[in-house]
């Protein structure tokens, strides 16, 4: 087992670069199954997620390469195939592969998605939507069937705002005989970003980013090449690192326009924050305000950044609350925080945070966010040495994070343990 150590105590300086977006690249390798010919995507994070993804392709005959930060996916000898639960259960995002290969093939049948279960995490509007586009959905003890002689258009209005529903119909959509239209869609700009991947490969996507997106089926889609959007949960992240331990930083590579909240909340706490064309700059402060949080879907304060923001508010002074409106219970941070000094609460959807200094622990992340707010928390600490267990679950959504904390200073490593 490996552990992430962290000897806390340093204000991080200098420059982190941030990768292309977990949360794009999980959807834009599966689209890539839409495609007669060869999807090429630059700027792919190095992250367990997109390994286990192309695993995954392999297995139903498409040809994978991935050098760099560059994926080449040729799908045009894919199978269809029943995809059981082994690697689909590794990730959460392993439910697009039902609205990609529904659009391919007319068929999918694969096992119910693992990932990050923090909470009880529904599909029901996925399938509910595939459902609207003329699918048949049977559940076969958790290997869900979905087929359709063929898909037709529809208008579809989602009962929750969901980014992975919003996608999935888009990927199904994109081969469906007419037109479809999606109500109270999410807007975050990872749909936006597999918007126009699908757009390049020939699919006619209109409005996403907005509520409202309308699709006109096509019969074919082809090949293209397609650059992943800076991920800026990775970015707000290393904002929090950057304020937390008092740097200066310049967290580079990102779009500051996705990170509007963040930042709005930063400066509210009293961090100074520079906003250039493609970085941001996060000086820290030795005293911040307490303030509070809310968690919303896009263009709100993002959910994922809810648990290491939760390690920040422990570092200002006075009585933070943190609510997260769109899951009612992602705080499995909370306790192993809590075992490192920290004062904090949970009524209901919120955390009540009193700042104060926290101390070195042996702590465990439960799940992604949660281990990178244990980190964000270790990096505080002035004495000992923090050790953090379930590095795979961080392992999911911060590429090389050893490495970039290293080169602002921060004295972190990994280390096997029996
Ligand atoms: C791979 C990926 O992109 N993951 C992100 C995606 O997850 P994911 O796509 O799973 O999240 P959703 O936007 O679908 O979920 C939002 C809320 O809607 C609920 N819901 C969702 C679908 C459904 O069919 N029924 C239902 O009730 C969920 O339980 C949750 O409370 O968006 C979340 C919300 O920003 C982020 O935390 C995840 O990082
Ligand atoms: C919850 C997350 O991811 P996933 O939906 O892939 O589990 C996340 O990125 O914080």
């Amino acid at each position: 087992m490996e552990k992430l150590m962290i000897r806390g105590g340093k204000e991080l300086r200098g420059t982190v670069q941030i990768s292309g977006a977990k949360n794009s690249a999980v959807a834009l390798v599966p689209a890539a199954l839409l495609a007669e010919s060869e999807v090429v995507l630059d700027n792919l994070p190095h992250l367990s997620d997109v390994a286990v993804y192309s695993e995954i392709l392999q297995e139903l005959g498409a040809s994978v390469t991935w050098n760099g930060d560059v994926m080449r996916i040729d799908p045009s000898r894919l199978q269809s195939k029943p995809m059981p639960n082994g690697k689909v259960k590794l990730l959460r995002a392993s439910y697009y592969l039902m609205g990609a290969m529904l659009g391919r093939f007319g068929e999918a049948t694969i096992g119910l998605p693992g990932g990050c279960n923090f909470e009880p995490r529904p599909i029901d509007q996925h399938i509910k939507g595939f459902e609207a586009l003329g699918a048949t959905v049977t559940n076969d003890h958790g290997s869900i069937r979905i087929s359709a002689k063929q898909l037709r258009g529809a208008k579809i209005y989602l009962d929750v705002v969901s980014v992975g529903a919003t996608i999935n119909i888009m990927l199904a959509a994109s081969r469906a005989k007419g037109y479809t239209t999606i109500e109270n869609a999410a807007k975050e700009p990872e749909i936006i970003d597999v918007a126009t991947l699908l757009n390049a490969m020939g699919a006619k996507i209109k409005g996403a980013g907005t509520e409202t997106i309308r699709i006109e089926g096509v019969d074919s889609l082809h090949g293209c090449r397609h650059s992943i959007i800076p991920d800026r949960i990775q970015a707000g992240t290393y904002m929090i690192m950057a304020a937390a331990t008092r740097g200066d930083v310049l967290i580079d590579n990102v779009i500051p326009k996705h990170l509007e909240a963040m930042t709005a909340k930063l400066i509210e706490m009293g961090v100074q924050v520079e906003e250039l064309d493609e970085s941001i700059r996060i000086v820290g402060m030795p005293e911040y305000e307490a303030v509070d949080v809310k968690a919303l879907v896009y263009p709100g304060f993002p959910t994922d950044l809810q648990s290491p923001m939760t390690s920040l508010l422990t570092q200002a002074s006075g009585v933070s609350i943190l609510t997260d409106y769109v899951y009612n219970n992602r705080f499995k941070h909370v306790p192993e925080l809590i075992r490192m000094g920290a004062n904090i609460r949970v009524e209901g959807r919120s955390a009540v945070i009193e700042g104060g200094s926290l101390n070195a622990a042996a702590v465990r992340a439960a799940d992604l966010r949660a281990g990178a707010a244990l980190v964000v928390a270790g990096l505080t600490v002035k004495e000992g040495v923090t050790e953090i267990a379930g590095v795979e679950y961080i392992d999911r959504g911060y590429d090389h994070l050893v490495d970039n904390l290293q080169r602002l200073g921060a004295e972190v490593w990994r280390e096997t343990v029996s």
